[in-house]
């Protein structure tokens, strides 16, 4: 099966001396495929879809739209020539132009008008066709952005922080509309974010990246069950960073023996995710230090107590544990930890 995208050894840096804005990129996408990058600010995420896009070129390797080289190795086609689309956080929509037109505009041939009103059918505004853009909501504006990417029938949609003006409410709805309808046409699409629960909710896969190297690529559950390095468990999800020495099976650490996946020797840095605690039921004694009530749930800050510090360390060692939002616990107050879930051992 032929890759909608493709990028092959792709790094990038903005002038000779400046350090990698991307360094040894690969990656491949596949046709009805919905990928998402996510990564914090700076690290690269933008530049990557303007590479994809034809607005920044490589430096060294390159890409690959439906298997054609569209950059790299002396070759170059054109942003317009490429068979991409692109939705942006800001929709950037004509304002004095009403929604069929901005669908509209771009498409050539005597159809455009059947097929503007097919996408904007598509996107469930045909009521809203003789609207203009300021008369719509946000998330209504962005399913006009949407319908103009797709109006060109692009072989690959770049979405690029599409969501991120939305309030949350609306955040949420137009995501899940967004999504259907990319699966509705069988779209190929990249999404850019730094929202690690709008990567975990729109994906079939997801790249984490970190100052210009995917740190780690795959589905989302696998990616947040089995995250490779300390940054990756930290930045998708919350983690407790937990250092043991390993022998074997087990690991030895201020929780007391910890089983590891796979037996190993020597010291270890353990991911210990929140939800895979237990207070209350027997294990290790733990004070409370505080809480943060979400309704459905409560992350507890808790220490745990009658434990020598940790060689160097002035503290003694607090971990973050999700418990139900029944009975509360308050500050202070002393109880049991076990843990239930599986430990993760990932590189510093
Ligand atoms: N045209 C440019 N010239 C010089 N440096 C640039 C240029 N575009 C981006 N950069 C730098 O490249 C790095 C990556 O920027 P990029 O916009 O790709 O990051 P990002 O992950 O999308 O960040 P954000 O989430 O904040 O949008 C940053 O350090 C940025 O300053």
């Amino acid at each position: 099966m032929t890759a909608v995208l493709e990028l092959r050894g792709v790094s990038k840096s903005f002038g000779r001396g400046l350090p990698c804005v991307l360094t040894d990129v690969n990656l491949s996408v596949q046709e009805g495929e919905l990928l998402t990058l996510l990564g914090p600010s700076g690290c690269g995420k933008t530049t990557l879809l303007r590479l994809v896009a034809g607005f920044e070129q490589p430096d060294v390797g390159e890409v690959r739209v439906a298997g054609e080289r569209v950059a790299g190795e002396g070759a170059y086609v054109a942003p317009e020539q490429r068979g991409v689309g692109m939705v942006f956080q800001e929709y950037a929509l004509f304002p004095h132009l009403s929604v069929l037109q901005n669908v509209m505009f771009g498409l050539r041939g005597r159809d455009r008008r059947e097929r503007a009103r097919e996408v904007l059918a598509m996107v469930g505004l045909t009521v809203f066709e003789q609207r203009f853009p300021h008369q719509l909501s946000g998330g209504q504006q962005q399913r006009v952005a949407l319908a103009r990417a797709l109006a060109p029938k692009p072989r690959l949609l770049l979405l690029d922080e599409p969501f991120s003006n939305l309030d949350a409410a609306l955040r949420h709805a137009t995501r899940a509309e967004m999504h259907s309808i990319l699966r509705e046409a069988n779209m190929t699409a990249v999404l850019v974010t730094h929202d690690q629960e709008e990567a975990l909710a729109f994906s079939d896969r997801l790249a984490v990246l970190r100052g210009g190297i995917i740190e780690q690529l795959g589905a989302p559950d696998d990616v947040y069950r089995t995250p490779r390095s300390a940054f990756v468990a930290s930045f998708l999800g919350r983690s407790n960073l937990l250092s043991g020495t390993a022998h074997g099976a087990h690991a030895e650490t201020a929780l007391g023996e910890v089983p590891l996946p796979e037996p190993l020797r020597g010291p270890v840095m353990l991911s210990l995710r929140p939800e895979d605690f237990r207070l209350g039921e027997g294990g290790v004694p733990v004070s409370i230090v505080s809480r943060e009530y979400k309704g459905h749930d409560v992350t507890y800050t808790v220490q745990l107590s009658g434990l020598p510090r940790s060689a160097g360390s002035l503290h003694p060692l607090e971990l973050l544990v999700q418990g139900p939002s029944f009975p509360l616990l308050t500050h202070g107050e002393h109880t049991t930890l076990r843990l239930v879930g599986p430990a993760q051992v990932v590189r510093q």
